[in-house]
């Protein structure tokens, strides 16, 4: 049978072994047709008298992906259940498991999820060695819902099995092994499996830009990548780099800097064999990949430079104006700015056309987003090398338009000013902590900070105040934590105390800056701290950040709303089992969300208390809905 691309066949050998291929390209999930399809197959193997036994395998070196996800899609679309057909018990128990003739999966590339059981409840299974085994479903919010939960313990053992099963960011199990269908179900209606599901889409889609991965380009291959600057980004991007086997040469400006660079590669490549996510060998080609340099001779054949120096303009200007005459014209001229207008970098070039942003998240060589920034002049054959170098060095690219912040700060800018506003008024930094980690952040916005450290929130500054104008809030916090010997997480010394080896603990005595800061700011009424709930917090710092998100969406600095949600769970460490920023805004709903930025906006413009408005409140209200803008 055949729908469209999805085929099941069936060739009987003069042997007596039939051979069923499922194909649905490309990587043959389970959709109902093909489902409908096998069951067809089983039921004539079963019947014809010449068939002796079964081979199931997956056409395209791949066996399966597991059950199609985009029918979970159409389930949370329509809310009906039954659009996922009976496969535990009618196909895989009774027709496979319990049917007379032997069956024997031939497992080639990848057996996952619903592919896995299928395999599992055949009497056999060869499979390749390099095949990738698996049930992920934890990481769509659901359980196996083929059998897996009751087969996989029985052929692996409980702690294998466990651990193929657990081995995803949930982290989480449901004991229900005798409900498992039922269960099944149940959690794919559930919101955690809609957000999730959507994420897996979500994350698939932003690598689909139009006018530029549809238009017949081919990315050109990058074997050798400058990189300025061998600071903590510097050094993070030199790494990832090189464990995806391209060859890098590391500009410092002078011996001591470079040692620094070099020795930081080193350390992070270490700390990769420690996780035991490279093998020593690796580590040691990475490193014979790496070249240090002081001048520009080793940059006349490099594919790619990667500027990633301190956030001053005039720096960056000079860099790129050297670096123009003296690379290829082929040569792509990458900076890794997080704020700098794109423009402004490459103004005294005529390379327009070549410059990009390439944003890594710190650190570099381990967070997974890489946001790429595109002018209206980068070309698109630009981008779509970054983009692919991105997928090389195993990162998820977002392109994004050219403005202050780029998608991923300038949404989240009034993350930070929000978290100060609330000190402001007389809430408790640690709460403020508190309230934010419970919704699934992986560390508060005062956290975040100390760990980030402060030198780029004070390089910033003053551009986001020029940029964002009454939308931003005047605060002097980092300066007075400064000017009280704090630098963060690099000296030890921030909101939280950080020793080695511990956990941050909580500095009380960093309330005498607080106060100092309070004292300043002048935002609590009558001098009295306002009592807010924690949802208060938690909305007073959130809304304002999707307020920015709509902005950011109505000006098209996204190609598409759910690449937001890709860039804040990647970028942010924004809770993927909320689906990202816009679809969790979608499911707070738009009107609430408006309904309270208006009640602050009135409440403290008339109060007169603070420089900041939360933002241009009607911003909500005119995007209609925040989730009109999501992909299709
Ligand atoms: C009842 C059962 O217990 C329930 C289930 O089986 S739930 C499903 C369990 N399976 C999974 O979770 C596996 C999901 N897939 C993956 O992890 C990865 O796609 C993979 C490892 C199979 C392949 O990865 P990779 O080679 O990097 O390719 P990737 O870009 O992810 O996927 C290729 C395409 O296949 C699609 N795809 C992958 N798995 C799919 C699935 N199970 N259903 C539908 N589409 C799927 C992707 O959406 C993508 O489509 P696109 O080209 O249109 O964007």
């Amino acid at each position: 049978m055949a729908a469209g691309s999805i085929r099941v066949t069936m060739e009987v050998g003069a042997d007596g072994v039939a051979l069923i291929t499922i194909a649905n390209p490309p990587v043959n999930a389970l959709h109902p047709i093909l489902i409908a399809g096998l069951k067809d197959k089983y039921a004539e193997a079963a019947r014809r008298d010449d068939v002796k036994a079964i081979v199931l395998t997956g056409a395209g070196g791949k066996f399966c992906g597991g059950f199609d996800i985009n029918v979970f899609t159409k389930v949370h679309q329509t809310g009906d259940v039954s659009l996922m057909p009976d496969v535990s018990v009618e196909l895989v128990s009774n027709m496979m498991e319990e049917g007379k003739k032997p069956s024997v999966a031939a497992i080639q590339g990848l057996a996952l999820g619903g592919g896995l059981e299928l395999a599992m409840g055949c009497h056999a299974r060869i499979s390749t060695p390099e095949a990738q085994l698996g049930l992920p479903e934890l990481t769509l919010g659901i359980i196996p819902g083929f059998g897996g939960t009751q087969r996989l313990p029985r052929l692996v053992g409980l702690p294998k099995a466990i651990e193929m099963m657990l081995c995803s960011e949930l982290g989480i199990w449901y004991d229900f092994y005798s409900k498992e269908a039922k269960v099944f179900k149940e959690l794919v209606v559930a919101p955690t499996s809609r957000a999730l599901v959507h994420v897996f889409f979500a994350q698939r889609s932003t690598t689909k830009v139009p006018g530029v991965t549809d238009v017949q380009l081919k990315p050109r291959q990058i074997r050798k990548v400058a990189v300025i600057g061998g600071g903590l980004m510097g050094s993070g991007i030199a790494t990832a780099l090189l464990v995806s086997n391209i060859s890098v040469v590391l500009k410092e400006v002078n011996p001591q800097f470079l040692q620094r660079g070099e020795k930081m590669i080193a350390g992070n490549l270490e700390g990769l064999v420690k996780r035991g996510s490279l093998t020593k060998d690796k580590m040691n080609k990475a490193m014979s990949l790496l070249k240090g340099a002081l001048d520009y001779s080793d940059f006349k054949d490099v594919d790619m430079v990667i500027e990633a120096v301190i956030e001053k303009i005039p720096l960056k200007q000079s860099i790129f104006a050297d670096i123009e005459k003296i690379c290829p014209k082929h040569c792509i001229l990458a900076t890794n700015t997080s704020t700098i207008d794109l423009n402004v970098v490459g103004e005294k070039t005529n390379s327009q056309d070549r410059i990009i942003g390439a944003h890594f998240f710190s650190p570099a060589h381990i967070m997974p987003l890489l946001e790429i920034v595109r002018t209206e002049k980068t070309s698109p054959q630009a981008i779509l090398d970054l983009i692919s170098v991105g997928k090389i060095i195993k990162k998820v690219p977002v392109v994004v338009g050219n403005c202050t912040g780029f998608a991923v700060n300038r949404t989240f800018f009034p993350y930070t000013q929000g978290s100060h506003l609330l000190v402001s008024l007389g809430i408790d930094v640690f709460r403020i902590d508190r309230v934010i980690s419970n919704f699934g952040m992986p560390m508060g916005p005062f956290q975040l900070q100390d760990v980030a450290g402060y030198g780029v929130a004070l390089a910033v500054k003053g551009i986001y105040a020029e940029a964002f104008g009454e939308r931003n809030l005047d605060s002097d916090l980092v300066d007075l934590m400064v000017k009280d010997g704090r630098q963060g997480k690099v000296n030890g010394k921030g909101y939280y105390i950080y020793e080695k080896g511990g956990k941050p603990k909580p500095d009380p005595s960093v309330q005498r800056v607080i106060e100092e800061y309070r004292k300043h700011a002048k935002t609590m009424p009558g001098g009295k701290p306002v009592t807010l709930t924690d949802q208060d917090i938690l909305e007073m710092i959130f809304f304002p950040v999707v307020n920015e998100a709509c902005r950011v969406m109505d000006e098209n600095v996204v190609i598409r709303a759910s690449d937001l949600d890709i860039a804040s769970v990647l970028g942010m460490g924004f809770p993927k089992y909320r689906g990202g920023l816009v679809f969790w805004a979608d499911t707070v709903g738009a009107p609430y969300i408006y309904s309270k930025l208006s009640r602050w906006a009135e409440l403290y413009e008339r109060a007169k208390h603070v420089a900041a408005r939360f933002g241009e409140v009607a911003h909500v209200r005119c995007c209609s809905a925040v989730g009109r803008r999501r992909i299709a």
